[in-house]
């Protein structure tokens, strides 16, 4: 692969060397790295749009704060590889998202120019904030720098935080990188807020002015000329914007690609600021590179891709990927049903709702990176007689968990969750695993709880979803492509808490719950290569256990192993209880609850990452000859003593 020349990127090991740079040259190295992020990008894959649209104001920002003593926080972070490149990872830039590489997001324990980990979008400012109080208050910090984009500040996070932001007064900087994308088009009351800003040029200019001109004023001066200057924009119909009216100074719209604007706007804000301040940045996602700016995408993220034509190398064996099993499962439900009706926050076409949208856009909602609203929505649409899906990856769903408790379980509301990225997601990591959403609803009064073992059991799953009017129901299904096995023409509705016994034995039961049944079942045949009996099962329900199922396996095998693709506290847990209340426990059975392990597993290829967690059929038939034959695995007593 040919390595962009990069002459002056490469007398780059920090910002400081940024800082020595002309403002010519630094527009010069903006191209050059602009052209590295392309080629290392093209390599690893990666969220290459928005880190594209960031690229000149990663240059400027480092040229005009004094990273690391200020705090530059990014908000998601998937726009970070310019930043990684500039703050001395260029060398392993293309390790990115890999196994042992950097991570895909900013880390705190990747480099001290990270000042506060993300992945999940919308906490930068509160972080950003909470550096300004610290620097307020001795600690050994500088300004703090929030760098926040049109999409993420839609969420209600972001709002908590400029309102107390606003409110505290203390300086600190928000830039809203406003390039009129999320993942898919902006949605939304702000987003249209957005664009009337950035429309209303003529008013920004004379803002602009008026603005020079306050700053140049001596500070007792300044408050009355900014009172002044809002009067004006407020009789011209301008009224202050909403940043203002917060208690932000507000700066722009600027063109987030223009250094001869960034640079000296950085720095008047950086010189006279006395207040949080918010500079209104507006890029194009994708920007330089023309594959990325004309997709529809922007190129949001990309798999490894020729750089010279942007052609992503095709990954899976062409088994269809659980989103888009469940997608059609839900527009077929749909046509069938009025009352369904589904909820995505910003993100259609990662769940998949985009299939429904095609063919029914009225009934499928895109509420932005809104996950607390999502859920409350959809307990409302359920209330109403509706039937929501209110489908978000279940990393995602941790953010609305509260009223996932408080809207939907305690009022037994029949919202129906479809929780896809169930399990370990991959190049993502530690942030982006779907590792606790049995745990965090199992425990949940008059839950029902289902995982798909494959995509057929998907769509079973989804027309048990659609049928349920008993309660709240979810159903969770990994990330990426299915088993590639025979489809039905139509999901069956499966019977509530009711599981399938897969393969009959008589010394040992492995109970899978989800897709990491095609590794029992190579468990399983492993075993019984070595003369052990297993018997196979598929538990479907995490909750309501299928206790006739429970109770058989129990009292007619010696031992029982639980597989889950999923956290401490989910599935196995919930079968222990159930085994010790029901005494099953008492006669000897030997148990073993194989989970995610409780440590953080990094990033890798999802096989790499159940590998590192001790998932693998391997593992499984290990755990099952360490109870059959005890002494064979555990060095003999007498070697010992
Ligand atoms: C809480 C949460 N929900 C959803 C996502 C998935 N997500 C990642 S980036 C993104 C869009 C962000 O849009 P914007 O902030 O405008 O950044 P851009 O990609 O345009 O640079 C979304 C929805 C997330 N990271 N966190
Ligand atoms: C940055 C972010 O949070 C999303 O873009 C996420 O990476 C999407 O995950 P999938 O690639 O699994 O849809
Ligand atoms: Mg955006």
């Amino acid at each position: 692969m040919t390595r962009p020349v990069t002459p002056l990127l490469d007398r780059v090991a920090g910002p400081a060397d940024l800082r020595a740079l002309s403002d010519g040259d630094l527009r010069r190295l903006s191209d050059e790295l602009r052209a590295e992020l392309i080629s290392a990008v093209s390599e690893t894959g990666g969220h290459l749009g928005s880190s594209l649209g960031v690229v000149e104001l990663s240059v400027a920002i480092h040229a005009v704060f004094n990273t690391p003593m200020d705090k530059l926080v990014w908000d998601v972070g998937h726009q970070c590889y310019p930043h990684k490149i500039l703050t001395g990872r260029r060398d392993r830039i293309r390790t990115l998202r890999q196994k042992d590489g950097l991570s895909g997001f900013t880390k705190r324990d990747e480099s001290d120019y990270d000042p506060f980990g993300a992945a999940h979008s919308s906490t930068s400012i509160s972080a950003a904030l909470g550096f300004t109080l610290g620097r307020d208050m001795g600690m050994p910090t500088g300004d703090a720098i929030a760098v926040i984009g049109d999409g993420a500040i839609s969420a209600g996070m972001a709002y908590e935080a400029l309102n107390n932001a606003g409110a505290e007064g203390r300086r600190m900087f928000v830039i809203l990188n406003d390039n009129e994308m999320s993942i898919a088009p902006p949605v939304g009351a702000m987003s249209a807020y957005l664009s009337r800003l950035y429309a209303n040029e003529p008013l920004a200019k004379m803002r602009a002015l008026a603005e020079g001109f306050e700053a140049a004023l001596p500070p007792p001066m300044r408050e009355g000329a900014r009172r002044a200057r809002q009067l004006v924009t407020g009789s011209m119909g301008g009224q202050g914007t909403l940043f203002e009216e917060l208690g932000f100074d507000y700066i722009g719209p600027i063109d987030g690609h223009d250094l001869s604007q960034l640079l000296p706007v950085l720095r008047a804000a950086r010189a006279r600021a006395t207040r949080p301040t918010l500079i209104h940045v507006c890029t194009v996602k994708g920007k330089g590179y023309a594959p990325a700016e004309s997709a529809a995408c922007k190129y949001h993220g990309v798999s490894k891709f020729d750089p010279a034509t942007g052609t992503q190398s095709k990954s899976g064996g062409g088994a269809p990927s659980y989103t888009s099993v469940f997608g059609k499962a839900l527009t077929d439900e749909a046509a069938r049903d009025p009352r369904i009706v589904a909820v995505t926050a910003a993100m259609p076409g990662g769940t998949g709702v985009d299939i429904m949208a095609e063919r029914f856009p009225a009934r499928v909602h895109d509420v932005g990176i809104a996950e607390q609203h999502a859920v409350t929505f959809a307990a409302g649409m359920a209330a109403s007689g509706l039937r929501p899906f209110c489908a978000i990856y279940s990393t995602f769903l941790q953010r609305g968990y509260d009223q996932v408790v408080h809207d939907v379980s305690l009022q037994g509301l029949p919202v129906r969750f479809a929780i896809d990225r169930a399990g370990l997601v991959g190049a993502d990591g530690a942030t982006h695993a779907g590792a606790y959403d049995l745990a965090y609803l199992c425990n949940l009064p008059g839950f029902t709880v289902m995982a798909a073992a494959d995509e057929a059991e998907l769509m079973h799953m989804v027309a048990t979803a659609a049928a349920f009017d008993e309660g709240p129901i979810a159903f969770r299904y990994p990330r990426g492509a299915g088993e590639g096995i025979e489809m039905p023409e139509r999901g069956q509705i499966l019977e509530i808490g009711k599981g399938r016994i897969i393969s009959e034995g008589t010394d040992i039961a492995i109970l899978s719950l989800g897709a990491h049944l095609g590794e029992c079942r190579r468990a399983a045949a492993e075993l019984e290569g070595e003369g052990v009996s297993v018997t196979l099962a598929d538990a479907r329900f995490a909750k309501p256990l299928d206790r006739d199922l429970l109770q058989r396996l129990a009292r007619e095998h010696r031992a029982l192993i639980t597989v889950e693709q999923g956290a401490q506290g989910g599935f196995g847990a919930m079968v222990l209880h159930d085994l010790a209340a029901s005494g099953l426990l008492d006669r000897g059975l030997a148990v073993r609850t194989m989970t995610l392990p409780d440590r953080i597993i990094p990033q890798a290829s999802p096989a790499h990452m159940y590998a590192d967690a001790g998932l693998t059929a391997d593992s499984i038939a290990q755990t099952a000859r360490s109870i059959l034959r005890p002494a064979a695995s555990v060095v003999s007593l007498s070697s010992v003593v």
